[in-house]
């Protein structure tokens, strides 16, 4: 092992919020440029216009139902009323059959409302005999009728920048006659995990290694927060080759992640050859799990250099890399779910840090959310991250909580379901 520029010493931790609120403001700062792609490509990808409605959706009145268009003033209040069927229209048909009081024109659902008719009533209720609707008492007028731009109005803002696009957002834009449309280019993002200790599935690995979970962890949150598939590292316990891993880390990405090695330990190299080739802007987090986070930067790039330990790792992408994430990409939405539940059995907590714990959270019969937080807490058991469905914050002053408290959780939407 060889060594470079010593550590730099670690200024009081900062708080989660002010660790957050620090990068938050770096990712805006850095903001990524904008491209166009086609609709197909979008799912995922951040909006970067604000989507303003041409023609309106409906871009005209039409039938909600099959069944027969009509005068509302011809509805009887009691006893039956016998209209002519002047035609038929089906959904897609251009040319219109105006529709005088004492007519009626058969219409399929979605099909233009003729000229004059203004309620539908549905096939069921009719009776038809020798080229006529028999219409009973009971129909309300207007009904069955959806009316132009009733679900966006030309000129409304349908969709604004910084909208995550999710299937429906794809719905809309298509029904908006958008083709492409202008998004954030994806964040490139280079990972490097850690450690002499660690050999990639597959690998044989000696009495003394273990398989590298954060490569495969830590990859698959990055796709899911909308980055391309980055290139993933390994790097020995060296500071040459971790220096020389970082700086061509940063000179190809917008951000750099590294697991492991930035704590008290012989061989965690990364604050001192981070503050070499950059610079340091904070170095410890007053979180558990997660206190040894460090943030800083290379050249243009930011560095976020997390914890080696499986669930510090999972928990500092969640708390911290995610929203600087976002904020790189003027992004309005995220892929956790804020939220609050309450603690189903008492809390006690004897440190001073944010405590984020690894629960379960499931509707009550009374629709309220519970949180169940699970056995296994060490921050080197994945298995409470895998079993989990969120992570409950638990806030440094915070001792002694009672069954019943309602803590700030964060669910993880792409995990499945709201049950254990
Ligand atoms: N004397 C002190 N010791 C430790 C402190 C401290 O403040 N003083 N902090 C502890 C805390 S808290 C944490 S968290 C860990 C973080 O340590 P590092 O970030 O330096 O990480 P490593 O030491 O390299 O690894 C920790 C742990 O995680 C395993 N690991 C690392 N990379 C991977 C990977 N890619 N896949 C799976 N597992 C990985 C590694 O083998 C270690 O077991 O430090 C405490 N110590
Ligand atoms: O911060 Mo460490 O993550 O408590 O184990």
């Amino acid at each position: 092992m060889n060594t470079c520029a010593s550590a730099p010493e670690p200024a009081s931790p900062l708080s989660v919020d002010a660790a957050r609120a620090f990068l938050e403001q770096a990712g805006r700062a850095q903001a990524l440029p904008v491209e166009s792609v086609a609709l197909d490509d979008a799912l995922g990808r951040v909006l970067a216009e604000d989507l303003i409605v041409e023609r309106p959706v409906p871009p005209f009145a039409n039938s909600a139902m099959d069944g027969f268009a009509l005068h509302g003033s011809d509805l009887p209040a009691a006893g039956e009323r016998r209209l002519r069927i002047v035609g038929t229209r089906l959904a897609g048909a251009a040319a219109t059959i105006p529709v005088q009081p004492g007519e009626c024109l058969r219409i399929m659902t979605g099909a233009p409302l003729p000229e004059g008719a203004d309620s539908v009533v549905i096939k069921e209720n009719v009776r038809v005999e020798d080229g006529h609707a028999i219409i009973g008492a009971g129909e309300r007028p207007g009904a069955n009728v959806r009316p132009a731009g009733e679900d966006f109005r030309s000129g409304e803002r349908a969709l604004g920048r910084g909208q995550r696009l999710g299937p429906a957002h794809l719905g809309v834009c298509a029904s908006l006659g958008r083709s492409t449309l202008a998004v954030v280019r994806r964040p490139r993002v280079v990972l490097l995990t850690t450690g002499d200790e660690v050999v990639m599935p597959g690998q044989v690995p000696s009495a003394a290694q273990i398989h590298n979970s954060n490569a495969y962890s830590v990859g698959a949150l990055l796709r899911q927060a909308g980055v391309e598939r980055g290139a993933h590292r390994h790097v020995a316990d060296d500071a040459r080759a971790l220096r020389a891993a970082l700086e061509a880390a940063a000179a190809e990405a917008d951000l750099v992640l590294t697991c492991g090695g930035v704590s008290a330990g012989e061989a965690d190299l990364l604050p001192a050859v981070v503050a070499d080739l950059g610079t340091v802007d904070f170095w410890k987090v007053r979180m558990k799990p997660g206190m040894p986070f460090l943030s800083g930067r290379i050249g243009p790039a930011r560095i976020c250099a997390l914890p080696g330990n499986p669930v510090s790792t999972f928990a500092t992408f969640l708390v911290l890399v995610l929203p600087f994430l976002d904020a790189l990409q003027g992004a309005t939405s995220t892929v956790v779910l804020p939220a609050h539940a309450r603690l189903a059995a008492p809390l006690r907590k004897r440190h001073d840090r944010t405590e984020f714990l690894r629960a379960t959270v499931a509707p009550r019969a009374d629709g309220t959310l519970e949180a169940v937080a699970l056995d296994r807490q060490g921050s080197g058991m994945l298995r409470g991250v895998a079993e989990a469905n969120a992570l409950v914050r638990i806030e440094a002053d915070q001792h002694e909580l009672a069954a019943g408290t309602a803590v700030p959780v964060l669910i993880f939407t792409l995990s499945g379901s709201l049950s254990p």
